[in-house]
């Protein structure tokens, strides 16, 4: 890639047809699908380094040692009085965003729920539209392979299918479901294990063939702020690992694609938010958009763990391979209740009330598909260095959707427990424990011990027109400003029933699209509206 001069400039400031802020899960995919065209010049702003020969990040199976590194930003929740205050949220600080650091389970969002985005005022956005860009994305997407998978994983989906009459099922990809028990489809290389993030398969084969003159990636570049003229968005001010800063101009668009975390941040701190908090906090408002941060989603989930008849095999693609899907309401568009079967003992949050971690032992997760409660995400400080508060409001629905859906998780783990062949390898339940039964203890225990699987999205959803809370327009355009675009998970107006991965990718490459057509329309300026 080339370095740009910016002596070319009457200014001095390095100009490009596109800025893309956060070379992450979407970012990757939209720098490389823009790039294709020789003609256009994207660069990418990215706050962490490369990837590249860093075999601690490209080896799926490390995915957990990269929790709480230096490559992690690591954002702490506000207190949940109703769950657990100490969940910190990971969020990768390296090329591939979260695809560099995730487990890279690999679900198609399901029909439903792209049909219910459509609804609440995402036109175009529905399971008939959306579908073709599955089978567009560039990642090597495939079931667990069969090295990988562990004979207790295999037990554990045999005694699910027994236990509670779902179907097994290889390749949840295939077709829509409602319930089923099989191994994941992941993103990765079984030969290898090495992931097939965003960056791996849409940046790195461009990097090493040196075939993208017209993109230059930023790295360990911090973008503080969006520059403005008037409604416009023309650039980015950014940092550079040693202080340096420096503006990046846009010709045509910025496109922010730096997660549902740091994306709002960003907004915020650019005067782009709830024109009261920002004004009481200090920072000039320079557009009034009070959904930027608003509709904070996630998948919580909880934990009971059990104590193996001695240690369990080795081999695994990252420890999580399998998984349960369960519909208890028969309403339901799609499953109610999901499981992650991890073949490790899973305690970190249960060490907290005093349990102890069993030298060997398995976890079944009870995860919330399609969580009620709300959150929020705010900023405490004017100085963009000091990290945004992140209110999830855990298990605070008004009907207790959430919480209840964890104590019938627990319940149903117990009796896949109880089914053979899973039976056969447990010697007893580390926690909750056995004696912990009733609905009220079980949901006490398992909100308190509830984590996350890392899936915030919904900070800066998607919506009509007439939708006040809405931050961008279904063709991903921030709502009364020019020249700007978000791409990432923060425009899901509804977070999907399945892991969301896919999803921000699929987002990505729709917002190529977009951003073509754009361009294309409007003869060199697709951020109008
Ligand atoms: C530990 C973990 C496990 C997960 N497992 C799965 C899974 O198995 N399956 C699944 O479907 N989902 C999983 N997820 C969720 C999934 O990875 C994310 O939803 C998705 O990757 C988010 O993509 P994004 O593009 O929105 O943001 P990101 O991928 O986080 O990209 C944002 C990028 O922007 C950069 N950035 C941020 N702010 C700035 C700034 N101001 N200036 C410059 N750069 C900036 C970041 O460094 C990052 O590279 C997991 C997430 C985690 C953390």
């Amino acid at each position: 890639m080339p370095t740009h001069d910016p002596s070319q400039e009457p200014t001095g400031d390095p100009v490009f047809d596109y800025v893309v802020v956060g070379g992450g899960t979407a970012g990757s995919v939209i720098a490389s699908r823009l790039t294709e065209d020789p003609e256009v010049r994207v660069a990418v702003i990215e706050g962490g380094p490369s990837d590249i020969d860093r075999p601690e990040v490209l080896t799926l199976r490390r995915w957990l040692g990269l929790l709480g590194g230096e490559l992690d930003y690591d954002y702490p929740t506000t207190e949940q009085p109703r769950g657990n205050s100490h969940i910190r949220h990971s969020r990768a600080r390296v090329l591939g965003g979260c695809s560099s650091h995730n487990t890279l389970i690999s679900f198609k969002p399901l029909p439903s729920d792209w049909d219910e985005w459509e609804r609440a005022g995402a036109a175009g956005w529905n399971a008939g539209a959306m579908d073709p860009y599955f089978g567009k994305l560039k990642n090597n997407i495939v079931p667990v392979g069969e090295e990988d998978r562990n004979a207790i994983a295999r037990d554990f989906v045999e005694a699910a299918t027994a236990a509670l009459g779902v179907p097994r099922v290889e390749g949840f990809n295939d077709k829509p479901f409602h319930e089923g028990a099989g191994f994941f489809d992941l993103a990765y290389h079984p030969e290898t294990n090495k992931r097939s993030s965003a960056s791996v398969a849409y940046l790195h084969p461009h990097i090493e063939a040196g075939d993208r003159p017209n993109l230059e990636i930023y790295l360990e570049t911090w973008a503080y702020r969006l520059e403005l003229d008037g409604d416009r968005v023309t650039g980015v001010r950014v940092r550079a690992a040693d202080g340096t800063e420096r503006l990046v101009r846009a010709s045509r668009e910025v496109l922010v694609c730096a997660g549902a975390v740091d994306t709002p941040r960003l907004l915020l701190h650019s005067g782009i938010g709830p024109a009261e908090d920002l004004a009481a906090l200090g920072i000039e408002v320079r557009h009034d958009l009070p959904g930027v941060g608003e509709n904070l989603l996630d998948h919580p989930e909880s934990v009971i763990v059990w104590e193996t008849d001695g240690p369990i095999p080795e081999n695994s693609a990252m420890d999580s391979d399998a998984g349960l899907f369960v519909r208890r309401d028969p309403a339901s568009p799609g499953p109610d209740l999901m499981f992650h079967f991890y073949q490790i003992p899973f305690t970190d949050n249960p060490e907290r009330l005093g349990y102890e971690k069993p030298a060997h032992g398995v976890s079944m997760t009870p995860n919330i598909p399609k969580p009620r409660s709300r959150g929020r995400l705010f900023l405490t400080s004017a100085d963009p260095a000091v990290k945004p508060a992140l209110d999830f409001r855990y298990f605070t629905d008004e009907d207790d959707h959430d919480a209840r859906t964890l104590v019938d998780g627990i319940k149903l783990a117990r009796e896949v427990a109880r089914t053979a062949p899973l039976a056969g390898w447990l010697k007893r339940e580390v926690c909750p424990g056995p004696e912990i039964t009733s609905d009220e203890e079980l949901s006490r225990y398992a909100r308190k011990v509830a984590h996350t699987v890392y899936h915030p999205a919904g900070t800066c959803r998607m919506g009509a027109a007439d939708d006040a809370l809405a931050v961008v327009d279904p063709e991903l355009r921030v709502r009364g400003l020019r020249g700007v675009r978000v791409a990432d998970a923060s425009v899901f107006p509804t977070i999907p029933a399945v892991n969301p991965m896919i999803g921000v990718l699929m987002v990505g490459e729709k917002a190529a699209d977009l951003i073509r057509h754009g361009h294309g329309e409007r003869g060199g300026d697709g951020g109008d509206g």
